[in-house]
C-alpha cells in the first residue's frame, strides 16, 4: 500500500448521467477521495452523491451547487486536487478557469468547447503551470477507431462520419466526431473531391462541413447511447469503422487514468490518446 495521500477529487455535474458513474468509480478507487459533488440541478441539492450514484452506502458527500468553496477545499488537501467536469457546453469553460485559478487540475469530459475557448484555456493553464486534460471521448475503443481511421485515410480519398447519440445530448456534432474529423484533416489532403455540382434541396441534407471536405452527420434518438461510424469509400469497396457504447461504465478506466495523469502535467493536453 502506498503512503501517498489519496487524490482529492471534486466531480462537477455529479448528478448527471456521466457524473453519477464518475462518483461511483472515484469512490471505489483506492487512491482517490471524493471531496465534493457539484450539480446545479435544483431537485438534487443536498442529496447524497453516493446514494444518487447507486452505491449501497451513503458517501456523506451532499450535492451542492457551490463550486468555489469545493475547489478551495480541494486545494487545501495534502495532494493537489482534481476537478472532473461532465456538465454542459455553456458552463464548462468557466468551471475550468475557476479550477485552474484555485490550483485544482481539471479533467474535462464535457464537449462543445470551441477551438477559440480551448486555445484560451491552454494559455491560461500554461501561465499557471497547471495540468488540464480535455478528453472528448474516454473510451479505449474510440481511440482505436480513430487510429484505424487515420491509417485508412492514407489509402482512401472519400470519407464521411456519422455519429449517433441519445436525444438528450445538447451539442452537435459530438466532440468525438469533431476530433475524428480533425485527425483526418491533419493528414494533409482534401477528401471527397466533388464529381458533380451538388445542391441541397433541404438545408443540412449533406451534413456539416468539418474541414478538408469531411462531412459529419448527427443522429439523435431515444434508445441510443453513443455510437460513431467512419465510412470510407473507393471504387467497388466500402470500409466501415464503427464503435458502440452500451454502458457509460466504458468511460471510467479512461477517467481514472486521466485523474492520475493530470497531476503529472503542467499544461493543457487534448485527447485520451496523448496519455495512454
Ligand atoms: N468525454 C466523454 O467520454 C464523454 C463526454 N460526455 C459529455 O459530458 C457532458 C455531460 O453529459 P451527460 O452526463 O450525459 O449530461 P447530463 O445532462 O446527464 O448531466 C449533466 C449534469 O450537470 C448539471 N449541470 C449543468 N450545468 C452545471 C454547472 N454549471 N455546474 C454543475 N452542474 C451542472 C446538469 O444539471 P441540469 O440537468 O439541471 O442542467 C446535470 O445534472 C456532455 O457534454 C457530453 O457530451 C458524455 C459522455 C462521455
Ligand atoms: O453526450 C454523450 O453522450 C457523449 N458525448 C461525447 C461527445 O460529444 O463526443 C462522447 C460520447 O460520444 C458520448
Amino acid at each position: 500500500m502506498s503512503n501517498q495521500a489519496p487524490i482529492p477529487v471534486v466531480v462537477v455535474g455529479a448528478g448527471g448521467k456521466m457524473g453519477r458513474e464518475v462518483v461511483k468509480a472515484v469512490a471505489q478507487a483506492p487512491d482517490m477521495n471524493l471531496v465534493g459533488a457539484i450539480d446545479t440541478s435544483p431537485e438534487l441539492q443536498d442529496k447524497d452523491a453516493g446514494e444518487l450514484a447507486g452505491l449501497t452506502e451513503p458517501l456523506e458527500i451532499p450535492i451542492t451547487n457551490q463550486i468555489e468553496p469545493m475547489l478551495a477545499f480541494a486545494a487545501q488537501e495534502r495532494q493537489p486536487g482534481v476537478m472532473v467536469d461532465f456538465t454542459h457546453p455553456k458552463s464548462v469553460y468557466d468551471n475550468i478557469r475557476s479550477a485552474i485559478a484555485y490550483g485544482v487540475r481539471p479533467v474535462v469530459g464535457t464537449t462543445g468547447l470551441t477551438q477559440q475557448q480551448i486555445s484560451e484555456l491552454a494559455e491560461f493553464a500554461d501561465k499557471a503551470s497547471t495540468g488540464c486534460l480535455i478528453i472528448p471521448n474516454f473510451s479505449i475503443g474510440m481511440v482505436l477507431l480513430q487510429q484505424a481511421a487515420v491509417v485508412a485515410s492514407q489509402y482512401f480519398d472519400h470519407v464521411e462520419i456519422i455519429e449517433l447519440h441519445h436525444n438528450q445530448k445538447a451539442d452537435a456534432p459530438s466532440g468525438t466526431a469533431i476530433q475524428t474529423a480533425q485527425m483526418l484533416a491533419e493528414m494533409g489532403k482534401v477528401f471527397n473531391p466533388p464529381l458533380v455540382e451538388e445542391s441541397e434541396k433541404l438545408p443540412g441534407a449533406r451534413g456539416s462541413q468539418a474541414g478538408e471536405g469531411i462531412r459529419i452527420h448527427s443522429i439523435r434518438l431515444p434508445g441510443l447511447i453513443a455510437h460513431q461510424e467512419v465510412i470510407f469509400g473507393a471504387a467497388g469497396q466500402i470500409y466501415t469503422l464503427r464503435h458502440d457504447t452500451s454502458d457509460r461504465a466504458c468511460y471510467m478506466p479512461g477517467v481514472l487514468l486521466a485523474i492520475r495523469k493530470v497531476l503529472q502535467l503542467k499544461s493543457l493536453v487534448y485527447g485520451l490518446e496523448k496519455i495512454l
